[in-house]
């Protein structure tokens, strides 16, 4: 199975004069994909394994490569196994929020900045729902989704289960 890595990248809310504010008030980075898996979907930036590259520095490089922002502190909160006719992957899911530059469009993204309480989740894939609120408020989750057609016909997610938070260090991928 192909290794994969998803980033959502939270800009955390601050009131007028700097303090923390609401998370609810919290917005994440998601791109309108131009190509490839899951294209003219929104999703969280991310993409294949190398080989030889460990997921933490894929999802580095894939968000540099696809929104030009440098990702300084990618957290593993997530993992799915995702199996349809065309693509199966183990997906590695980061959480983010320190981070440098700007998002920009490249030619396999478009940015932009959701709250994260107003997803758009009728153009994303389906069982984004099922987890994405989950990771996006500082939760860990665990899943297995199978897809026919286009749609999911299994679904099994755990949420707030133990993750390898593994802030700094993971493995590579053969
Ligand atoms: C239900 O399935 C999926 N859900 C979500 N949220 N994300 C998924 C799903 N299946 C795949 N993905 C994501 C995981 C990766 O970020 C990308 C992988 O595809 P992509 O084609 O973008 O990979 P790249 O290496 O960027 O592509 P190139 O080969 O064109 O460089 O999709």
């Amino acid at each position: 199975m192909r290794d994969a890595t998803l980033c959502h990248l939270v800009r955390e809310a601050r009131s007028a004069s700097g303090e923390w504010a609401e998370s609810a008030n919290d917005e994440t980075l998601l791109i309108h994909k131009k190509r490839g898996v899951g294209s003219d979907q929104y999703v969280g930036p991310g993409g294949k394994v190398e080989p030889g590259e460990t997921p933490r520095e894929c999802v580095v490089r894939e968000v540099r490569e696809e929104v030009g922002i440098e990702v300084r502190d990618p957290v593993k909160v997530g993992e799915f196994e995702y199996y349809s006719e065309d693509w199966n992957a183990l997906v590695h899911v980061y959480r983010a929020t320190e981070y440098a530059g700007d998002p920009v469009e490249t030619d396999e993204a478009v940015p932009e900045w959701f709250p994260v309480d107003d997803l758009p989740l009728s153009e994303m894939w389906a069982t984004d729902r099922d987890w994405l609120p989950t990771v996006l408020a500082g939760g860990t989750s665990r899943g297995r989704f199978v897809y026919h057609g286009g749609d999911p016909r299994l679904v099994e997610v755990e949420t707030d289960v133990p993750i390898e938070r593994t802030a700094g260090v993971d493995h590579a991928t053969s």
